[in-house]
């Protein structure tokens, strides 16, 4: 038997306790708890600690197999634990494309012998993300990797019948579909938000509307089926309107908002940095304001990172050539605090239920986004809220370094990390 009692934190922010933690399940909660005698008992210093359920990210990229040069499922699961995660779900754009039993059970089971994160395969909605042909959602359901999310991100399912049968489909899978919202015929060329910085920058627009024609079309698309929808990255203060009266009409849609999208806009462009080129593109200042409050509000129902690693050579360049994303894990918390946090936005509580229990529960992880109370799993996060840090890429887990936040100064840190009782970070280090 293996028992930790960690001393002094606080869940969700509230009076200090001390939890025991014995083989991997919380067994007592409580205010000086004498460790029981004769066992062999751990103990952790966790004064002034914030205690959440570990975190989830709908929206991860891995880059293994095909990109190992920018990030391995090895690499990115370290900067899943020291980010405070303990399930990241990894998108389908992968070379070969996650589109198939074989590929969605290689990333399972890779995740599960690094053991850090519970990597969960998203599958392709269509072969090759094609936008073609369905892909055998069914197979990659019934797989070891059980795959619950389906998604072409990248890439939007553009067609509307072949959305429609994906949505049918997944409704007997009591699977969801996570869509990349954007209509491809109205951002053909696109290298920035479509508005005043892109045409004084000669950049073509990407126009809110693309995103937001799509968003309503599925959450009609999604009523009529009644199957369930997910959002993947909203980035307009329209979309979070169109959410808004879908969710008003009884639509089983849920969304996610990144933290860049509401902490950067499109101001950032200035500089032709292409570590600012991300899709969709980040937006104005009134649009980033209204994620926050879509946010607070449970309009858009979490936090994903999006995390997008990239060589330099893809970033490092013209902006026109650079590919679009940015690396999240390690810095999502921060940002989190510093824009819903700070500002009194959201307290500890809804930072739980933004960064793990909404994510847990839209994906249908049974044993993730739990309660920190007696019986449930100890996968808990533990936050320093007074600490600040600065923002160096190159010291971060990721083999790539594109983070738009070099040399901030952000608030809040990840200090531990525990998977169903095990540390998998302490102190900045990953423990395998
Ligand atoms: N977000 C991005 O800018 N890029 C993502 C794809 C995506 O999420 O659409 C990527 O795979 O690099
Ligand atoms: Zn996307
Ligand atoms: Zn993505």
């Amino acid at each position: 038997m293996s028992t930790v009692v960690i001393r002094g934190a606080r869940p969700y922010g509230e009076d200090a306790v001390d939890i025991e933690v014995t083989d991997g399940v919380i067994t007592r909660i409580g205010r000086d708890l004498k460790a029981a005698k004769g066992s062999n008992v751990e103990i952790v210093d966790a004064t002034g600690l914030v205690a959440l359920p570990g975190f989830v990210d709908l929206h991860t990229h891995l880059r293994e197999p095909g990109r190992e040069d920018t990030e391995t499922i090895e690499t990115g699961s370290r900067a899943a634990a020291l980010g405070g995660y303990t399930a990241v779900f990894a998108m389908a754009n992968t070379d070969p494309v996650a589109d198939n039993a074989v590929v969605v059970e290689h990333v399972w089971r890779r995740g599960q012998e690094i053991g850090l994160v519970d990597v969960h395969p998203v599958g392709a909605v269509t072969v090759g993300l094609k936008g073609e042909k369905l892909a055998e959602l069914g197979t990659m359901a019934r797989s070891a990797a059980k795959v619950r999310l389906f998604s072409d991100d990248g890439l939007c399912v553009a067609d509307p019948l072949i959305m429609r049968r994906a949505l049918e489909y997944t409704k007997a899978l009591d699977a969801v579909i996570a869509q990349h919202a954007e209509e491809p015929r109205l951002t053909v060329g696109a290298q920035a938000h479509e508005g005043d910085l892109a045409a004084r920058l000669g950049l073509a627009g990407w126009p809110a509307v693309a995103e937001e024609a799509i968003v309503a079309r599925d959450c009609l698309l999604a009523k009529h089926v009644g199957a369930r929808l997910h959002v993947c990255h909203v980035s307009t203060g329209g979309t979070a309107e169109v959410l808004r009266w879908a969710k008003a009409r009884g639509t089983r849609v849920s969304a996610e908002v990144t933290p860049h999208h509401l902490l950067l806009d499109d101001e950032r462009l200035s500089t032709y940095d292409p570590v600012n080129k991300v899709n969709p593109p980040l937006r104005t200042a009134p649009d980033a304001k209204a994620l926050r409050q879509a946010l607070a509000d449970g309009t858009v129902d979490c936090v994903a990172t999006d995390h997008a690693p990239h060589a330099s050579q893809d970033k490092d360049c013209e902006w026109s050539a650079a590919r679009p994303g940015m690396l999240g894990l390690q810095t999502a918390l921060s940002i989190v605090v510093a824009t819903m946090v700070e500002p009194g936005l959201l307290d500890w509580r809804g930072v739980a239920r933004v960064m793990s229990e909404r994510p847990a529960e839209i994906a249908g992880l049974p044993d993730q986004g739990r309660p920190i109370a007696v019986g449930e799993p100890a996968t808990i996060t533990l936050v320093d809220p007074a600490a600040r840090w600065t923002v160096r890429g190159a010291e971060l887990a990721s083999i790539a370094a594109n983070t738009p936040y070099e040399g901030m100064e952000l608030p809040g840190a990840v200090v531990a990390t525990y998977l169903r009782g095990r540390l998998t970070a302490r102190d900045g280090k990953a423990t395998a």
